[in-house]
């Protein structure tokens, strides 16, 4: 009997063993299954979750170190010969059969013949849509006339294509809506069709060679020389401020210090840095926990699962804000969070809040670092992160950082270095609200590009390009956005340090035109107003929402979503 590795597994075979609750994935042909190692995955269980049933090649390529792609050798059960159709994982609601035997094989191979068939009946260029969509297999196309298309020349030699999708007036169907968008997508971006994507994820993954034989993933530790001394310099200048009783101005340099430092949290977190794990989460701990108060564990937890499935409402804690934001209208009907494992209700709050929510996107973000050091608490006084493996002892030094940084800013700082309750009550403000253009720039990537899921077949490449947008700026702006305005480039390829985004970013358009996906980059002002325009767009649906609702209950009918 040969290796169990070199055995091959029917799509129907795989299919049983989901079914029989296995986490199965495909990785560069391979089939590996890792219930083990789920607890002891530095990466949680909710990343690999997204994964069952799927090929993951790129996904577990993007977030991996060289070590980590060596261990996974050990999950290999089998092997797949052909194109893999991915599966919608059981996290998203996938239905898997058991596996009775050879004539189930036999049954799924008339199945995908016939399948097969009809698909070259269709038109070749009519974009399908996989396992996620209804019984339909392409929706009605978008009424031209609720369909705005802007079509503008950014800066650089890459076209910016864009469409708004309104609601028709007087009526509220979220439905309707989603599939609104889904055609709009469709109509954007590269056909759904298994081959078109394929051959997306074959030029991305040969994209990523030439990045690398490019030197790219080098870090350049003389960039980082000029982060620190910047570092140094304005939590020098909040210190001699302080001392010389200029509380204000302290304050603001301390908020500018945190600004900074995140970046550099951000890279640390992606071992972008030396691209070790122990090595770079350490150097996380220390910004984040030790001189910032927050978690970089937390961030971590969250972070990778906003980098798999990015702006999906029902999966992507980045863009989950209720009550405060909804960037979709899905949020209207009180979706569950698989991250969070709750159901997020369109309640009184919400519905107080999502229709102004264009109006309240600054204020609220000003007050944004609160809410991390709650999230932060959360995530360690729980123990939310993995308590077996390589990361289980992160947690111990990640809350020695917090009781370090609560010593020197709680007790030095805020207590010792300022003699009275209100300047110490607007040192806290002002340094935390300095640090506000941070939070828009975290979110100033995502909040406007697409929600939709388009199912299945989309390869992890089209996806990231798709519901990431970049910030045009010049060079010499960089250590502002600190690589946050170049997202979908860090999307692609998240391990790449930060100041080779740059560089990576003129092969990543090149990529995009080749493929004919577009690369949405707009200024950091038009960013703005993108997302000023997607939460107003979202305000009036939430209106009309609650004007149906109104008019059905008067009615005595149910006003639902
Ligand atoms: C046999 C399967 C797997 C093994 C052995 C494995 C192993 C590891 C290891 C050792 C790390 C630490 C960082 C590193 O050295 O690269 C890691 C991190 C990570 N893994 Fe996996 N992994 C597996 C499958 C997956 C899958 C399917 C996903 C989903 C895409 C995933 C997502 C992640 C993420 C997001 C991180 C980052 C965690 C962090 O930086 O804190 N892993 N994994």
């Amino acid at each position: 009997m040969g290796k169990l590795s070199e055995r091959s597994l029917t799509r129907r075979q795989i299919e049983g063993m989901i079914a029989d609750g296995k986490a199965v994935f495909l990785y560069k042909g391979e089939v590996m299954s890792v219930n083990a190692w789920m607890p002891y995955h530095p990466g949680g269980d909710t990343a690999i979750k997204h994964m069952i049933g799927r090929d993951a090649t790129d996904e577990v390529f993007a977030l991996h170190s060289e070590d980590a792609k060596r261990r996974m050798k050990s999950y290999i059960i089998g092997k797949y010969d052909g194109a893999w159709e991915n599966f919608l994982p059981p996290i998203k609601g996938g239905v898997f059969r058991k596996y009775n035997g050879p004539e189930d094989d036999e049954e799924e191979r008339l199945r995908m013949r016939l399948d097969l068939d009809a698909a070259s009946d269709s038109t070749p260029s009519s974009p399908t849509l996989s396992a996620t969509s209804s019984s339909e297999d392409s929706f009605p196309l978008l009424d031209p006339s609720l369909r705005r298309r802007r079509v503008e020349s950014s800066s650089s030699s890459v076209t910016t294509v864009e469409d708004e999708t309104e609601v028709p007036p007087g009526h509220f169907d979220g439905d309707y809506l989603t599939r609104q968008y889904i055609e709009a997508d469709l109509a954007k971006y590269p056909s759904l069709q298994n081959a078109t994507q394929k051959e997306i994820a074959q030029k991305y993954r040969d994209l990523e060679v030439r990045i690398r034989a490019a030197g790219l993933y080098k870090c350049n530790y003389w960039a980082y020389a000029k982060e620190c001394t910047r570092y140094a310099f304005l939590f020098a200048s909040s210190m001699w401020c302080l001392r010389n009783g200029w509380y204000k101005t302290s304050a603001f340099f301390m908020g500018a210090f945190w600004h900074q430092l995140v970046f550099s949290a951000h890279d640390a977190g992606h071992m972008g840095i030396t691209h070790n794990f122990q090595v770079d989460t350490v150097l996380g701990i220390i910004i984040a926990n030790f001189l910032g108060g927050l978690s970089i564990g937390w961030w971590k937890r969250s972070h990778n699962v906003h980098h798999i499935v990015t702006n999906d409402p029902e999966h992507d804690p980045d863009i989950e804000h209720l009550p405060f934001f909804a960037v979709s209208h899905r949020f209207f009907g009180s979706i569950f969070s698989s991250y969070y494992q709750r159901y997020m209700p369109y309640d009184a709050f919400a519905r107080f809040f999502v229709p102004m929510q264009h109006y309240l996107y600054y204020p609220i973000l000003l007050f944004g670092r609160f809410n991390l050091y709650f999230l932060s608490f959360e995530y360690l006084f729980k123990g939310l992160g993995p308590r077996k493996g390589p990361a289980a002892w992160h947690r111990y030094l990640e809350l020695a950082g917090l009781v370090v940084f609560w010593y020197w800013f709680g007790y030095g700082v805020v207590y010792k270095g300022i003699p009275n309750g209100w300047d110490r009550f607007s040192f806290i403000m002002i340094s935390h609200m300095v640090t506000m253009p941070l939070h828009v720039q975290i979110t100033l990537s995502h909040f406007a590009m697409s929600t939709a899921d388009l199912g299945t077949t989309e390869s992890f490449a089209q996806r990231m390009l798709r519901t990431t947008m970049d910030v045009d700026c010049s060079e010499w702006l960089d250590w502002f956005h600190g690589g946050l305005h170049l997202q979908a480039i860090h999307h692609l390829f998240p391990r790449i340090p930060r100041h080779n985004l740059r560089p990576t970013q003129k092969l990543v358009m090149e990529f995009c035109k080749d493929v004919g996906i577009p690369y949405a980059i707009y200024g950091f002002y038009r960013g703005n107003e993108e997302i000023i325009g997607r939460l107003a767009e979202v305000a009036r649906q939430a209106k009309l929402l609650a004007e149906c609702q109104k008019v059905m209950q008067e009615k005595g009918e149910f006003g639902g979503f």
